[in-house]
Formats: C-alpha cells, structure tokens, sequence
C-alpha cells in the first residue's frame, strides 16, 4: 500500500465515502436551503456551483485535510518561486510567469524570467501590429490576408481552441491550423490560399517533431513553386521554438524566431510565442487581455485559502470522484458555441498531464490517476450521449459551462440555451424516482401491464455530480481566466497522486516504433521483424499501394 492510500486524510475520506454511497443530493437540498451559497465561489464574474455534488461539509472538510496533508499549497508556493519540479526533466514549470502582468521577478537558477517574456511579448507586439496593418508585405508587395500555424499537441490545440473561442475579435487576418501529418490537412487547408498573401508560423517547441517538420516543409514547397525565389521564405515563413538551431537548419532566419523556454511545457504554451497565431488573429491587446485574465487566476490560486480556492475544489471534486466513487471519466460540457475546441483542448492538459502510473517515488500508484476526459457543447452532447449520463451504469462527474450573455442575441436562442442547461444539471441531480415516473404515466392515461412494462425505464436515478460556471461573457479575459482554472486544477490533483504532471514519457515509443517502420515502408519487401498482426498489417498494406 502507498503512503498516500495508508494516509489518515486517505482513510477518513474511504469510510466517509461508505457513509456517502446512500445519500442522494435531492435529500442534501431538502435538508438545506443554504446548499447553493454554502458551496458555491465566486472571482470576479465567474460563478462555481459546486453545490450538485455528493458533498457535505464533512466531505469537503476531509479532502481539505488530504490537500493539507499532501502539501498542496507548498507545492503551488514551489511551482511560482520556479523550483525545478518537473524533475524527471529538471525543469522549471513557469507558464505562470509568461502571463505575471504584475512583472514581480520569478527566478530560474538564479535569474529573472520576466526581462526575456516582456522581451519576447515585445516582439510579438511588433509584428502582429506590422501583419495586422499590412505593413509586413509578401513576396509580391501585398499584404497578408491568411495566417497558417503549423504545429501539433500543444503547438496547436491551444491556439485552435483560443482563437475558436475569440472569433468575435476577429480582425484583418484569418487564421488556419494544419496539425495531422495526413497530407489532407495541409492540401486541405492551402486549397482556398493564396501563397502571395499567407505567412506560416511554424511552431515547435523543440523544432524535430515530425508531423510539423513534413507539414512545414511541403508548405515550404508550396510557396517556392509559386515564388520561384528562396528570398520570399522570410516573408512568409516565421518560426516559434525554443530550439534556435533546428530553426536555422530548416531556413528560417533567427529574426524571423519567437523565442520560448524550456520551463514552458507544450500543453502549457498558447500563453507563450506559442500563441502569435492568436496575437495575429485578435491583436496583441486582446492576447495580453486574455493573460491578465489568466493572472488573475494565478494571484487567487496562489494566495486564497483551500477552503475558497477554485483549482483546488475543482481538483479535490474530481479525486473525489475518481479515487473513491471510481468514475473513470470526466466530461466538460460549454454552452457556449465558442468554447467548442475547449474539450479536445482541455484532453491534451489533463490526460498528459496526469495519465500517469508512476509516483514520485518510482513505485507504482495504487489508486486511479487521471480520468478520460471528453466533452462537446451543449445542447449537442444532449441529443446523442447523455442519455448514458442519466441512465447508463456509469457515474460520469460533468462540469456545465455557460456565458449569461450571447455575443449573438438572436430572437430567444440563449434562453432557450440556458434553460436547457439548468435543465439538465437539475434533471442529472434530482432524477426521477418511481412516484412520480408513476404518477405522470397515469396522467397519461397509461395504466395496468403498460405501466408496470414502462414504469422503470422512465424512472432516473439521478444523485449525477455536476459543476456549473457561469460567467458575464466570453472575452479574453474570461477565457483565460477558465483555461488557468483548469491548469491549476490538474496541478493539484497531480501533486495529490504524487505523480509528475509535466513530463510526457508515454507517447515516446509510438514515435520510436514508427521511426523503425517508416523505412520499412520504403521499399516493396515483406517484413518479418514484428509480430504477426504487425507483419500482417504492413504487408498488406504494401501489397495492394499502388
Ligand atoms: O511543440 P513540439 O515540440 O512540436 O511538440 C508538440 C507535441 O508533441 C509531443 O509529442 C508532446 O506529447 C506534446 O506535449 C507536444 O505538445
């Protein structure tokens, strides 16, 4: 048994749970008119309700005591002072830094960080303004119309999803994202452009990742195919990295470089150079809008007590579900069309983060880590997978997100909108018990063997965990703020699985076995070096390409 599941905290919470398994939120609610202020926070205009959860002040009071126990706080202190914590890769974890609009000195092995972000923020000033106006010039002397990053993981999805969820600051440029090394995407996505007036960011943090290798390079093609000259390269390819070299070799000119540190992990990024491709997209004051909103949640994180700090009710919430209820997943649900990337987003910095098996100690966990996490908007997911939410044999914990204003008041879309978000969060906590299913067949005038047949397929068993945030309206600082909130989250419960949540070892040898097949693939011959389902798979393959 690990220290952790032998712990006072750990024990308390496994018979407090025994306690938990018969009682149902409706009860809770019954039994306390004051439930949605006793459990719910706010900062700023953004409301938690974490009311509808299988809680009561001694549960809370119980995971407070396991977060004290494993020395959340301490570890959040030792993050922000730029302590090595990342240590299966001796790094420093500083997103947090790139977004510290108060500019108080942050250290790594003994220097400020702060002077090289403001440097680098300074530079992506400079260049989104001189794009944005049209004073940076393509290769034929017209402006920019079409901004292409060309990135994957984190070189992506944080740019996709921020840029998505920000369209109504949409300005001069449009912006496009080529990420999948399937040829399709980047065909896809140069077929409506036009190689005079698209400028590719190609970003990496480490500039060897081979899908953005391949992609940039065939983008490079692209462009010299209609240039015809070397020299239109700098005008229309910039690059975004920590790895200056590897930017050099592919052609890229240095000045051309976005310069980011190896303190920012890729899942952690759009906050970096990582996020010209938003800066580009809602100008530089937005972007810097939406850090500040991140900041905010940095400064509450860092300072505000367990008992009212966002990221660590949302963390000890979902290790409350995870370690005790045993739910294996998480689903994130926006109502809100523009968070509509927010769930893949949100699958990188969870499932990266804390995917993991080993502890600190090297031994193994025993105890779940983190949960699949999934999600599309809302009212979407209702009409196709929640019904396994209200019905199936699962316990699936869900956080419903919501602006309380549209940036597209159409006629009554958002009330309709939000009716069926209070709708549902009610509906998955109270269910419905047989008595009423009953009672409401027999108003349908359904009575005798056709009750008895349908009665419990309409009963719902409810007792569904659910977090509900709302917020004023979808803007920079808003999204920030939710993007940092949930960072954090996934930092505590990183620190309570004793688990490292910044490295990434395990999508390592998925690369390392298709370095090996890649030249396999080159020539005709059949292959034997693999197991027979592999050999079969190739060898088929190559047997009918043509
Ligand atoms: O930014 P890059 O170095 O190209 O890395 C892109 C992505 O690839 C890796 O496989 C990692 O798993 C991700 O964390 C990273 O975001």
């Amino acid at each position: 048994m690990s220290a952790l599941t032998r712990s006072p905290a750990w024990r308390a919470l496994k018979a407090h749970h025994k306690e938990m398994a018969s009682v149902h939120m409706r009860d809770l609610f019954a039994r306390d008119p004051e439930r949605f202020s006793r459990f719910s926070l706010h900062l700023g205009d953004l409301l938690v309700d974490y009311s509808k959860n299988i809680i009561t002040e001694r549960t809370m009071g119980l995971l407070f005591q396991l977060a004290r126990q494993e020395g959340v706080m301490e570890q959040v202190a030792r993050m922000f002072a730029g302590e090595k914590i990342n240590f299966t890769e001796g790094r420093a974890v500083l997103h947090v830094a790139l977004r510290n609009r108060s500019n108080r000195p942050i250290l790594v092995d003994g220097r400020d960080v702060m002077l090289k972000v403001n440097q680098v923020l300074a530079h992506m000033r400079q260049f989104s303004d001189q794009v944005r106006s049209g004073t940076w010039r393509g290769y034929t002397g017209k402006p920019i119309t079409d901004i292409v990053n060309i990135g994957i993981g984190g070189s992506d999805l944080g740019p996709v999803m921020a840029t998505e969820a920000l369209k109504p600051w949409w300005g001069p440029l449009r912006p496009h994202f080529v990420s999948n090394v399937d040829g399709t995407h980047l065909a896809e996505t140069l077929k409506v452009l036009n190689p005079e007036t698209t400028l590719f960011i190609v970003s990496s943090k480490t500039f060897t990742t081979q899908e953005t290798l391949t992609n940039a390079r065939s983008a490079r093609d692209w462009l010299l195919t209609a240039a015809e000259n070397e020299k239109a390269i700098a005008r229309h390819f910039v690059a975004v990295s920590t790895n200056a070299e590897e930017v050099k070799k592919f052609g890229i000119d240095t000045r051309n470089m976005f310069e980011f540190w190896d303190w920012v992990g890729g899942r952690y990024s759009l906050w970096s150079a990582i996020g010209l491709s938003i800066a580009l997209t809602i100008g530089m004051d937005a972007f810097e809008s939406m850090l500040a909103g991140a900041h905010e949640m940095d400064e509450h994180f860092r300072t505000a007590p367990l008992e009212r700090n966002l990221p660590v009710i949302l963390g000890l919430l979902g290790i409350w579900y995870t370690d005790f209820f045993g739910a294996e997943t998480h689903a994130v649900l926006p109502y809100d069309q523009y968070l509509h990337r927010f769930p893949a987003y949100l699958q990188q910095l969870d499932m990266e983060s804390n995917g993991k098996r080993v502890r600190r100690d090297r031994k193994t966990v025993d105890y779940a880590t983190g949960p699949v996490l999934w999600g599309e908007p809302g009212t979407n997911g209702q009409h196709s997978f929640y019904q396994l939410i209200h019905h199936g044999t699962r316990l699936v914990p869900a956080d419903f997100l919501a602006p309380i204003e549209s940036h597209n008041p159409i006629g009554r879309h958002h009330l309709i909108l939000l009716s069926n978000f209070f709708a549902q969060t009610e509906a998955l906590m109270r269910g419905k018990t047989e008595q009423e299913a009953r009672a409401e067949l027999e108003a349908a005038g359904i009575r005798g063997r056709r009750l008895k047949q349908l009665l419990p397929h309409k009963v719902f068993p409810g007792n569904r965990p659910t977090n509900s945030i709302l917020f004023q309206k979808l803007d920079p600082p808003t999204l920030g703020k939710l993007i940092a909130l949930y960072e954090h989250k996934v930092f505590v419960q990183g620190v309570i699985w004793n688990i490292n949540s910044f490295d990434q070892w395990g999508v390592e040898l998925g690369k390392q076995l298709a370095q090996k097949i890649q030249p396999e693939l080159e020539d005709a011959a059949p292959v034997a070096s693999h197991d027979s389902s592999t050999n079969g798979l190739i060898n088929y393959y190559k047997s009918r390409r043509r």
